[in-house]
């Protein structure tokens, strides 16, 4: 049930912006022998560029599910994708690895940091998967882990940091490939409520200062404060969709 249609909330707030993702009657099935989970069942939902977006909802709600289809690592059963336009199922794996790569930054609830790798290491990895040279990547790397103020820390491994800084750490390495979408599950699942509120104070810094589009999904309703727009899933569907902003 939709109280107010994905489109009409969208285009409340973003007037005149792209329309960044695209997903129409989007249905996801999980097979595991005689049982089958309807984790999505029928989602249709329009995210603009630069929106900064939050989906909640209860445990098992179909949150996760949702976030691996709009972060282009699972596939629907049924239903389209489009990102800026490209339909995603048309794509070969090939391509599909292209465009994820060069489109979508992650960041996990339990940071996947590589904890042999400094702080400023972590964050050239994507840079290097993508064949940039080692001192343009450290250059660039260098500047996203001062956007988000850890230029002190560029040589710290994670196991010398809090659990907020290694969120930012994580942070500096979704955006240093300067993505149009970052995808969050549950950024703050593994931090105290002041680091949380700060986790999500910087994305929404970041997503204004480079107008990057952010989707994350939390558990927790403060930080629901902090939003454009709020997507409650319940049972696979989308519940209410509220443009705040
Ligand atoms: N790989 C999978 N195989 C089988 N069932 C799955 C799989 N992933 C998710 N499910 C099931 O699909 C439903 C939705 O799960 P999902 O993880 O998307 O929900 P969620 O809202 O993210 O939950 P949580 O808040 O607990 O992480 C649940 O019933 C879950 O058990």
């Amino acid at each position: 049930m939709v109280r107010s249609t994905a489109s009409e909330a969208g285009a409340a707030s973003t007037a005149g912006a792209q329309v960044l993702l695209d997903l129409r009657d989007i249905k996801r099935r999980y097979v595991l022998g005689e049982a089958t989970v309807e984790a999505l069942r029928g989602v249709s939902l329009r995210i603009h560029q630069g929106e900064f977006v939050a989906i909640w909802g209860p445990s098992g709600s179909g949150k996760s599910s949702l976030m691996n289809i709009l972060g282009l690592v699972d596939a629907p059963t049924s239903g389209e994708v489009t990102l800026e336009g490209t339909p995603i199922g048309q794509l070969s794996d090939d391509a599909l690895t292209d465009l994820r790569s060069r489109k979508v930054g992650f960041v996990f609830q339990s940071f996947n940091l590589i904890p042999v790798l400094s702080a400023l290491e972590n964050v050239m990895v994507p840079l290097q998967i993508q064949g940039v040279g080692a001192s343009q990547a450290r250059e660039r790397a260098t500047q996203a882990l001062k956007d988000v103020a850890l230029e002190n820390q560029l040589h710290a491994r994670p196991d010398k940091m809090s659990g907020g800084q290694r969120q930012r750490v994580a942070i500096a390495r979704a955006l240093v490939t300067e993505p149009s979408l970052v995808v969050a599950d549950e950024p703050t699942a593994n931090l105290d409520s002041e680091n949380s509120y700060m986790v999500v104070q910087l994305m929404r810094e970041l997503n204004r200062s480079k107008r990057v589009t952010f989707i994350f999904t939390t558990h927790d309703p403060r930080l629901l404060d902090l939003v454009d727009r709020k997507l409650l899933l319940k049972d696979g569907l989308l519940h209410t969709d509220e443009t705040v902003r």
